[in-house]
């Protein structure tokens, strides 16, 4: 499904429920698993969290997780201390792309079976029932913080806990903290000490908890770029919401006032407020602590005309797609000048927006929900517009509630 979106402008003061964060439901539902005893409320309805719900409920001996990194990395850690039979954990043909390695190794050196189905390093894997025996490991921090997470979660239910040595600049820091903070709300001690993380063994049984989850930072990001694109005086309301967030993309109020954009937190839900045009440019932010915002930034810079450099970029080119290529190739079509690294993204300032250009989404929900925004400037097209279920399955229906036109459009 192709969609059009068409000029449009945002009516001002409409509210918008977003669904749970996916990063802290896959992690939930894994601990929930592990203790019984958890409540789980507002989890997200994305994909990548039915994906790691049925794949816990299942006893299946070939589970496929489709596109969803978070359930990869973390069931193939889960399965490897709780499966009692063989499991092959695959994906989409992009999952076997991603690496895994890292995880792979760290899980044998503790005492794991996990062998690769077809090509070394990378997904399909077969878990072999085994015993972890050991409680230390060393691995590489400097690729995916999943691989990091995945070996926390199951980290309190192994015998002797578990002390991970991480080595090298530590990528998606936050998301290795809401892990930690998950646990420590359960009751584990942790400790993060530099390029050291310590876990102690969960020995009692724990009380009933119930984990509301908070709604997707990640997902909020189109609606900081709409306002950003939006006249003064246009706001919107996001539920639920809290300014303790676990999430590192909440980092989103303090970066779009850069753009112009004023966040005001209330108990559940925030309220964004364009409320000056003025920017000083250009934007330089690293995002190495926020990978999966990149996107929209790039993107609302595009549309407001401004300048910007972004670093601390390497992760995304293992992600859904080679985001850094992806946002090149479509931002050009746009009409914009890109230059990337390895590890940066810098774009010019440009004065207009091509009209009506057909924007590639590559399997990536990211690319449709970031470049959607440039409705407020002119019309677009957005292929493949059903890739959002991967985070935010209401994402359309949510944009066209505050006043975006949109329309499928069928292939002749
Ligand atoms: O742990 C998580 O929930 C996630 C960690 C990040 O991945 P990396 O650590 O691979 O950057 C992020 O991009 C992903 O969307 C979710
Ligand atoms: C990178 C992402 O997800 P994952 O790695 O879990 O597939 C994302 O949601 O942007």
């Amino acid at each position: 499904m192709d969609l059009k979106l068409y000029k449009s402008k945002i009516q001002s003061s409409k509210t918008i429920r977003i669904t749970g964060s996916k990063s802290e439901s896959n992690r939930l539902l894994l601990l929930k698993s592990l203790y019984s005893n958890i409540v789980l409320e507002n989890l997200s309805n994305s994909d990548d969290t039915s994906l790691m719900q049925k794949a816990i409920a299942s006893n299946d001996t070939l589970v496929d997780i489709h596109h969803a990194g978070t359930a990869m990395r973390f069931l193939t850690a889960y399965y490897a201390t709780t499966t009692n039979q063989d499991v092959v954990i695959t994906g989409s043909k992009r999952m076997q792309e991603r690496p895994i390695a890292i995880l792979v190794g760290a899980l044998r050196d503790l005492g794991a079976d996990v062998s690769y189905v077809n090509e070394d390093g990378f997904p399909p894997l077969k878990i072999t029932p085994s015993k972890i025996t050991k409680h230390k490991v060393t691995l590489k921090a400097n690729v995916s913080s999943q691989y990091i997470s995945a070996l926390l979660l199951i980290a309190p239910s192994l015998p002797n806990g578990l002390k991970l040595i991480l080595e090298g600049e530590i990528t998606s820091v936050p998301y290795i903290k809401m892990t930690l903070s998950l646990l420590e709300e359960l009751g584990v001690k942790t400790n993060f000490d530099n390029q050291i993380i310590s876990i102690k063994p969960l020995t009692k049984s724990i009380n009933i908890k119930t984990f509301t989850v908070e709604s997707d930072w990640s997902s909020a990001s189109y609606f900081y770029s709409i306002i950003a694109l939006s006249d003064i005086g246009t706001t919107v309301t996001l539920k639920s919401y809290k300014s303790r967030s676990l999430q590192g993309d909440a980092v989103l109020a303090n970066l779009y006032e850069n753009f112009g954009v004023e966040t005001t937190f209330f108990e559940h839900s925030i309220r964004l407020h364009k409320s000056t045009t003025k920017i000083s440019t250009p934007i330089n932010f690293n995002l190495s602590n926020a990978p999966d915002i990149a996107q929209t930034i790039a993107v609302t810079c595009f549309g407001l005309g401004v300048e910007c450099h972004l670093s601390g970029l390497h992760t995304l080119k293992i992600k859904e797609t080679d985001r850094l290529i992806a946002l090149q190739s479509e931002i050009e079509k746009l009409g914009g000048e890109v230059n990337t690294t390895e590890n940066t993204l810098h774009l010019k300032a440009t004065k207009s927006v091509n009209e009506s250009v057909e924007i590639e989404t590559y399997n990536d929900h990211r690319m449709a929900m970031a470049f959607a925004p440039l409705a407020l400037k002119t019309a677009i097209i957005i292929k493949d517009a059903a890739v959002v279920s991967k985070s935010y399955p209401d994402f359309w229906r949510d944009l066209e509630s505050i006043g975006i036109k949109l329309r499928e459009i069928t292939a002749n």
